[in-house]
């Protein structure tokens, strides 16, 4: 699928308003997530291997913030039964819109309910996997805890959590050097310093990163045991959570 190019900040923007995944977004979004997060392609190829071994049969798969379908469409791909259903949520009507779009675009078995709403409202049963790729930054920190407790009841044992996120580091040293890193990542994709810095302050407000240790707390508290980050690329990076 061709890809349109995301030039959004290419510009100076007089006002810089709060980060929303609106219409603007949704139309570049492929290009801006590979651009922007180190990983990613990796990550949802890996996605789809752990679909293989995680996902049993006659349960629910809930991808959690699907924007366009990215994680969806790996799992589909890897998935071994068609009595499963797939549930794809996001509660940006314009990621939703397209989301339908690309899904339709493929021919599969098994039956993806694409569902504008907030993942904090939904009710979530008999899952052996959930996703959140890149998604729980995105909610407030009152509302992590509480998401995470959901997922937990939702999961049959044995079910998987994957769970990427940016992530934030308690050494100063380690925290700026991966911060660093991940500008020289997106500028060795082709965003300039004022595409960068507007994005950023955009970002601020919104998406508010934790460490893999406040991860791993939160994990535990809900009542995982098996937790691990599985992959890791300067600041950015995917754990998994087994019940
Ligand atoms: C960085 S994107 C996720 C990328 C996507 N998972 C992928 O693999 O390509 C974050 C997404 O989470 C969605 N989102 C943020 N907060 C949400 C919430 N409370 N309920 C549902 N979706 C949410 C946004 O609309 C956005 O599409
Ligand atoms: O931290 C950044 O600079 C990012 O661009 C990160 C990030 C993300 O992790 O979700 C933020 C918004 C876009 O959806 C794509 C990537």
């Amino acid at each position: 699928m061709e890809h349109k190019k995301d030039t959004l900040f290419l510009n100076p923007i007089e006002q810089l308003g709060n980060w929303t995944f609106d219409e603007k977004v949704a139309e570049v979004f492929p290009d801006m997530i590979q651009r922007s997060v180190p990983g990613y392609t990796n990550i949802l190829a890996m996605i789809g291997m752990l679909a293989k071994r995680f996902i049993t049969s006659g349960t629910n798969i809930y991808d959690l913030g699907c924007s366009l379908g990215a994680a969806t469409l790996s799992i589909r791909r890897n998935l071994d039964y068609n009595d499963c259903t797939i549930y794809a949520v996001d509660n940006s009507p314009a990621m939703i819109k397209r989301c339908q779009t690309h899904l339709s675009a493929y021919k599969a078995v098994t039956p993806v309910k694409v569902m504008c709403s907030d993942i904090c409202d939904i009710e979530m049963q008999n899952a052996s996997m959930i996703v959140l790729n890149f998604t729980l930054q995105f909610l407030t920190p009152e509302n992590r805890q509480k998401l995470i407790d959901k997922i937990y009841q939702a999961l049959i044992p044995g079910g998987i959590l994957v769970l990427s996120e940016k992530f934030s580091f308690t050494d100063p040293i380690i925290d700026q050097l991966l911060f660093d890193m991940h500008y020289d990542f997106k500028r060795a994709n082709g965003y300039s310093e004022l595409e960068i810095s507007q994005k950023r302050s955009m970002l601020e407000n919104v998406m508010i990163t934790d460490s893999i240790t406040t991860h791993e707390q939160r994990l535990k508290l809900a009542g995982f045991n098996h937790i691990s980050t599985w992959y890791q690329c300067f600041n950015f990076g995917s754990m998994i959570a087994i019940k």
